[in-house]
């Protein structure tokens, strides 16, 4: 059986076919979030993982930060992984030889393009910063990297601007055009209608890069993919610069769930998010899609009653999809069936009057304000008065 249910919308709403390659970039964007250090060990643990679920592509770093982080690249590269090593790049050649040296696949070479950032941060004309962009996009190319050109915010850049640059970038050989959308001002309707815009001006496969200052990182990669983007970017827990990026775990599932992609292996990504949890010191919300500790936990009592006969009335998807698993919670909201199951794999044979009895002191415990844990109960069940039937072995 299917370890999903399936979105009867999806055919009816005519969803496009993809055709998609992911790109995670934890070990660079989601390492700037404030606050965030990888050590060089646990930036070869996230980058093994990553290969093992199956991305395409590992934005490794920005060598050009440090020596450390110069040599954590290093050290990735020559683990020879399957996904391809990826680093980013300034318009500086100086950027591209220190990628060489790390022995990368590829180099992301990215130049701001919107009147704001070239006017108060590069101190350029359009002309000078679109000079040093293609200049380096060469110098790289003629070193045999492959190179995505990264128009950094992209989507607040003069569109006809961006349309221009994005057919320059092809001249200049660039195996990829990346739309940064650095600040999230995109909505999924903006964001496919940019995608497809660009798939008229080029012909090389199109990147899409989300940031979640809106809450729609996840809605607009999907729609990017839908209006033909081949390269979607993530970073694992969406950690990353301000509200963050794209989840690859949202990301993954979202593509099983309403593409069918099943290449990647989702297995992985509850323990991958609890190794990034752990590196950079970010937790996640307990109510996170895929990831969060409520992601299959159940506590009223008609979800519980239903999910104890098909788990499927209440997940969307198998906690086992995600490498998770299922948690039935006992508090306010316990009702007798869930009593029943969980008094029962205690070892209890409760008649119904005393689940009843039970019932009423669990929701009268539960004003503490928090779930009841197993000795909790078992101290009410004996606080009963009943006489215990304890089942055989
Ligand atoms: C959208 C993004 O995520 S972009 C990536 C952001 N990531 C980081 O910044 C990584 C951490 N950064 C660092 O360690 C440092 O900023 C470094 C090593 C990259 C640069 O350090 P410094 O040389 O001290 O420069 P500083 O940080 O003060 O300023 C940034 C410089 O980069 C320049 N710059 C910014 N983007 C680009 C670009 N795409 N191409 C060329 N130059 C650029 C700025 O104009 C500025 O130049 P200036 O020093 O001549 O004024
Ligand atoms: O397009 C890219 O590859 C990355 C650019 C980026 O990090 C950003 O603009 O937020």
């Amino acid at each position: 059986m299917q370890d999903y249910s399936v979105n009867q919308f999806l055919k009816l709403a005519k969803t496009p076919k993809i055709d998609i390659e992911v790109c995670d970039v934890t070990l660079r964007d989601g390492e700037q979030m404030p606050g965030v250090v990888f050590r060089a060990d646990e930036k070869l643990e996230i980058a093994i993982r990553l290969n093992e679920v199956g991305v395409e592509i590992i934005e490794a770093g920005f060598p050009v930060v440090s020596e450390a982080e110069k040599r954590a690249v290093q050290d990735i590269t020559n683990l020879g992984l399957d996904s391809k090593i990826s680093v980013l790049s300034r318009s500086v050649p100086k950027d591209v030889e220190v990628a060489l040296d790390c022995d990368v696949d590829m180099v992301s070479v990215f130049i701001a393009t919107s009147e704001l950032h070239l006017k108060y941060k590069l101190h350029m004309t359009c002309a000078e910063a679109v000079k040093c962009a293609f200049e380096t996009v060469e110098f790289a190319k003629d070193h045999g990297l492959i190179v995505r050109f990264s128009a950094e915010d992209a989507t607040r850049t003069d569109f006809d601007l961006l349309k221009r640059l994005y057919r320059k970038a092809e001249e200049y050989r660039a195996d990829y055009v990346s739309i940064a959308d650095t600040v999230g001002i995109m909505n999924p309707r903006t964001t496919g209608y940019l995608v497809s815009e660009i798939k008229k001006e080029v012909d090389i496969p199109i990147c899409m890069h989300c940031h979640d200052d809106l809450g729609m990182a996840l809605a607009n990669t999907l729609a990017a993919a839908e209006a033909g983007a081949k390269q979607l970017h993530t970073t694992i827990n969406g950690i990353g610069e301000r509200s963050g990026n794209t989840p690859l775990e949202e990301l993954l599932v979202a593509l099983r769930v309403h593409h069918d992609v099943d290449r990647y292996d989702t297995t992985k990504l509850t323990p991958l998010s609890k190794l990034v949890q752990s590196c950079s010191g970010v937790m996640m919300p307990k109510n996170k899609a895929v990831v969060g500790e409520n992601a299959f936990a159940h506590e009223s009592g008609i979800h519980v009653a239903a999910v104890l006969e098909e788990p499927r009335t209440y997940e969307l998807y198998s906690p086992e999809m995600v490498g998770s698993a299922r948690r039935i919670i006992i508090g306010k909201h316990t009702g007798a069936k869930a009593l029943k199951y969980i008094t029962k794999k205690m070892g209890y044979d409760l008649k119904k009057d005393e689940i009843c009895l039970l019932a009423e002191k669990v929701k009268r415990c539960s004003e503490f304000k928090r779930p009841i844990s197993c000795d909790e109960l078992r101290r009410l069940i004996h606080d009963l008065d009943i006489e215990v039937v304890y089942p055989g072995p």
